[in-house]
């Protein structure tokens, strides 16, 4: 049996095209364009990569996208004042700062400055706050696609084993809270794991998000599980760059009953989930009504 594969790409145009209607009945009816700012600081050429990928997007699905690029050598005081800058227009529903910052830069810091109304990446204490508390929170873009695609291919996950490979505050920790408000049963496994094998071997739900190419091998794998590999690893293989996940593709998919590939699954739904974050903070701050279909 070969695992079903759960199309990122194709769940992102649909989830795009959701966004490009609201973002024209923004237009229309409310004479409001919805404004995402991305901010890149230095110049790591892969990042520059996801912020051109945003920024074209945007742009299609009918919104205002504004890019700033700052120098690595920035000072806090000057992204600060930036922020500022943006909680402030009007213009700007939402605001990302392209992570990892430079290490000079107080990540966490940087992150609490943005106006949690408009934190589209749902990284500010408060909306981790709000969404460990079941409230109206922004949503961090990557497990709201996994979980979309979750939802979209199994319907009702209540009752289900889940298990998620990795805990950090930007996939592993809210992938885990968004399980658990959906009733899966949830682990988190880490580096500190012991037998990490058979925890893996018991998910109906293995979401691997650890960012060490290729180490969930098909053995630790449920027969009929769906999985989801969050891993973007770029390695060399025959002399040739190559992307793989965090799951051993080629194995796995002899065992799973569904698999998202890399690429063309989790990374496609991140940037569509960006997109409809903005829209959802938009309109929240204009109370209007939450757009059906863009948000949990
Ligand atoms: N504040 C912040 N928010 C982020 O969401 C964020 C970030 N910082 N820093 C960097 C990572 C990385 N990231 C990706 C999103 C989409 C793809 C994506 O669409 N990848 C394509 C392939 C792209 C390729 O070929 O390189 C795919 O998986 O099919 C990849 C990576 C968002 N990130």
């Amino acid at each position: 049996m070969t695992a079903q594969l759960v199309d990122g790409k194709a769940f992102a145009v649909q989830l795009r095209s959701r966004v490009a209607g609201h973002v024209a009945w923004l237009k229309e009816e409310h004479r409001i364009t919805p404004g995402l700012a991305v901010v890149l600081v230095g110049d790591d050429p892969a990042s520059e990569v996801y912020v051109r990928n945003k920024g074209r997007q945007t742009i299609e699905a009918g919104m205002k996208g504004v890019e700033h690029k700052l120098p690595a050598e920035t000072s806090q005081a000057d992204l600060l004042a930036l922020i500022e800058q943006l909680n402030s227009d009007p213009e700007i529903h939402g605001i990302l700062i392209q992570l990892p910052l430079p290490k000079h830069l107080n990540a966490d810091l940087v992150i609490n400055a943005i106006d949690p109304a408009k934190d589209v990446d749902g990284f500010h204490i408060l909306n981790v706050g709000l969404l460990g508390t079941g409230q109206n929170a922004m949503v961090p873009c990557t497990p709201l696609g996994c979980l979309m695609m979750l939802r979209g291919h199994l319907g009702d996950l209540s009752g289900l084993e889940a298990v998620v490979v990795g805990r950090s505050n930007i996939v592993g920790k809210p992938m885990a809270q968004l399980l658990l408000r959906d009733s899966c049963t949830v682990t988190i496994a880490h580096s500190h794991t012991r037998d990490l094998a058979s925890i893996c071997r018991r998910a109906d739900i293995l979401v691997a998000a650890v960012g060490r190419p290729e180490m969930i091998p098909g053995d630790w794998i449920k027969p009929g599980a769906t999985v989801i590999d969050v891993g973007i690893n770029r390695i060399a293989r025959d002399g040739k760059q190559q992307l793989v996940g965090d799951v051993d593709f080629s194995s796995a998919v002899e065992v799973a009953g569904a698999i998202t590939p890399v690429p063309g699954g989790v990374g496609p739904m991140t940037i569509a989930c960006l997109l409809a974050n903005s829209i959802t903070a938009c309109c929240r701050v204009h109370g209007l009504p939450a757009p059906e279909g863009l948000t949990l």
